[in-house]
């Protein structure tokens, strides 16, 4: 009887039929082929597949196998190089020859005149960069020769354009550095690798900036984009990826330093500007982003001009008018982050803001509608009388009007965390003192709800605590034609002297308006934006982006963590 063949006879049956072949390569430009691939794929971003790919040949492996490939076919076994002068005698000085693979990439590293010595040296290594994957070209090494074209003493400038023609093997003669190991004349190593994970706090392009060194080896960046900082060797660049990228080579951003001292220029021609203008009580200079709103009258729960009535209080309270100069002198650059995984007992409270009459309350209204058990607002404190169908606790907490104000002068002081009336905002109604308190909102948070606010852009200085951690939704308008058709369509209100109104064009206009300037001075603050044009997918973005906010790990403020 013929016995069956095993799995590993076939296996061995099957490799041992290609033995015989003569297996050779089809094509010695798979290095090219790989490269037009890539461009492609360039192309067709956000594809699952697509961008594993592209992730994959980015490689410096999938690279060199390519790379390999080619030398294989090509039978090119020996070391090539450009022609070096060999008549070199022993008291010049040493060259090093360094062949790059560079595909469609920059060098990755940043050239630099030395004024004194007349010479091109490499000014710094890009971490990730072509140059630094082949760990042959260090900082202060001097340029000779690139593929055989001398560039001693050209400009800088001209040098870098030059590179950008080569594409594939590119081979530097080099002075190298008296340092060869790359350590700094301290002997420290030229970069400190760090897991110090920053969010951009303005946005970035350096092309826009005048002092980079070159950038071509900037990294452009958005207001709220994560950076890896990768090396913090020279104060005034640093170098960083934006978390989420695939590219591995690192870009030069500005410095804390250098940023805090760009934008504290900034900051005081701004003051200037500020105090230049009219009296901030000037009826003429309220817009709808200060405490009064379109209808000339106070809503509750804002912060509200009419409340200081003594001295004493109006020099002491967090007061809209005179922040418009208190915020201006913040420094915006960089804030350390670190992830934060979500604790289902004590939910992230979701905090919407936004230009009047955009529709936060619309929003949160119907959030909370979507899942009662799991949305809750908080119990205002409130200085008016008591209605007979009301609760003390469950509609407002009701106090007097001397505990509120009590309240309200020690929320200012800083010191007094544990007071219990620290109001996050207030306002005044029809003569009644109206106010959330920061110990309202966590005691929803420590009843495992979702704490949903709305309040006044203002007020997220208070909120944005290690023991609050809210999340906080900008809601912007949509362009102005779909601003107007979807308020028309839902018959939107808004009250004017008691009375609800529709919106007029100039009005939907000013939301735009106050919108932008918004984004301007409190981006920073704003973790997501959802765009309020049909409401049935605001709502439907606004659920999805919760639903995220429970379960995803998110960047907070690295102190909020540490607490
Ligand atoms: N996406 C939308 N489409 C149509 N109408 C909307 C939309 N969003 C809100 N509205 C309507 O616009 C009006 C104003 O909305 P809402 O009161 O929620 O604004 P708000 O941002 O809370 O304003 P305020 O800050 O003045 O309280 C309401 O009539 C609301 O129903």
């Amino acid at each position: 009887m013929k016995r069956k063949t095993t799995r590993k006879e076939l296996v061995f049956n099957k490799v041992s039929s290609y033995a015989s072949l003569q297996l050779g390569t089809s094509s010695d430009s798979a290095v090219s082929t790989g490269v037009s691939v890539y461009n492609t794929l360039r192309k067709h971003k956000h594809k699952l597949h697509v961008d594993e790919l592209r992730e994959i040949m980015a490689k410096p492996h999938f690279q060199a196998l390519l790379y390999t490939h080619d030398k294989v076919a090509c039978r090119d076994y020996e070391p090539r190089m450009f022609s070096v002068s060999h008549d070199v005698s022993d008291a010049e000085e040493p060259v090093k020859i360094v062949r790059i693979i560079k595909n469609e990439e920059p060098l990755g590293a940043t050239i630099q005149k030395n004024e004194k010595k007349q010479s091109l040296e490499i000014a710094r290594i890009l971490r990730g960069g072509a140059a630094d994957r082949s760990g042959l070209v260090h900082v202060g090494d001097e340029i000779c020769e690139i593929n055989g074209t001398n560039v001693q003493g050209r400009d800088p400038k001209d040098v870098v354009q030059l590179l950008a023609k080569f594409s594939g093997p590119v081979t530097l003669k080099l002075f190298p550095a008296n340092n060869e190991k790359g350590l700094t004349r301290e002997g420290k190593p030229y970069y400190r690798s760090t897991q110090i994970r920053l969010r951009a706090l303005f946005d970035y392009d350096p092309f826009d900036d005048p002092i980079i060194p070159c950038p071509e080896a900037g990294l452009p960046f958005q207001k709220g984009d994560v950076l890896q900082i990768v090396s913090q060797e020279d104060p005034l660049w640093w170098q960083a990826r934006k978390e989420g990228d695939s590219n591995l080579r690192a870009g030069l951003i500005p410095g804390k330093q250098l940023q805090e001292r760009r934008s504290s220029s900034l900051v005081s021609n701004l003051r200037k500007e500020i105090l230049g203008r009219p009296l901030l009580s000037d009826p003429r200079y309220l817009d709808s982003s200060c405490h009064k709103n379109s209808t000339g009258h106070l809503s509750p729960c804002r912060i509200s001009p009419r409340i200081p009535k003594s001295k004493k209080l109006k020099k002491t309270m967090y007061h809209v008018t005179q922040n418009q100069v208190y915020d201006s002198e913040e420094i915006i650059t960089y804030e350390e982050v670190q992830l934060y995984h979500p604790k289902p007992e004590f939910p992230r409270p979701v905090v919407l803001v936004g230009s009047h009459g955009v529709g936060r309350n619309e929003l949160k209204r119907r959030l909370m509608a979507s899942n009662t058990e799991r949305f809750q607002e908080v119990v205002p404190y409130t200085t008016r009388l008591k209605k007979p169908h009301e609760v003390d606790g469950r509609d407002y907490h009701f106090v007097s009007r001397d505990e509120m104000e009590k309240g309200i002068l020690l929320n200012s002081d800083c010191s007094l965390h544990e007071c219990f009336l620290r109001f996050v905002e207030y306002g005044e109604y029809k003569g009644n003192l109206y106010g959330s308190s920061i110990d309202s909102i966590k005691c929803v948070i420590n009843s495992g709800k979702v704490c949903v606010l709305t309040p006044h852009t203002q007020a997220l200085k208070f909120l944005r605590t290690a023991d609050i951690k809210p999340y906080v939704i900008f809601v912007a308008p949509p362009s102005f034609e779909i601003l107007k058709a979807t308020r028309f369509e839902k018959n939107a209100r808004h009250t004017v002297n008691d009375l609800p109104q529709p919106f007029s064009d100039e009005e939907l206009q000013k939301m735009i308006n106050t919108s932008k300037t918004m984004v301007i001075r409190y981006g920073h603050f704003f973790d997501k934006t959802i765009v309020n044009g049909p409401i049935e997918q605001a709502v439907k973005d606004l659920i999805h982006i919760v639903e995220l906010v429970g379960k995803e790990p998110l960047y907070v403020p690295a102190n909020w963590v540490q607490y």
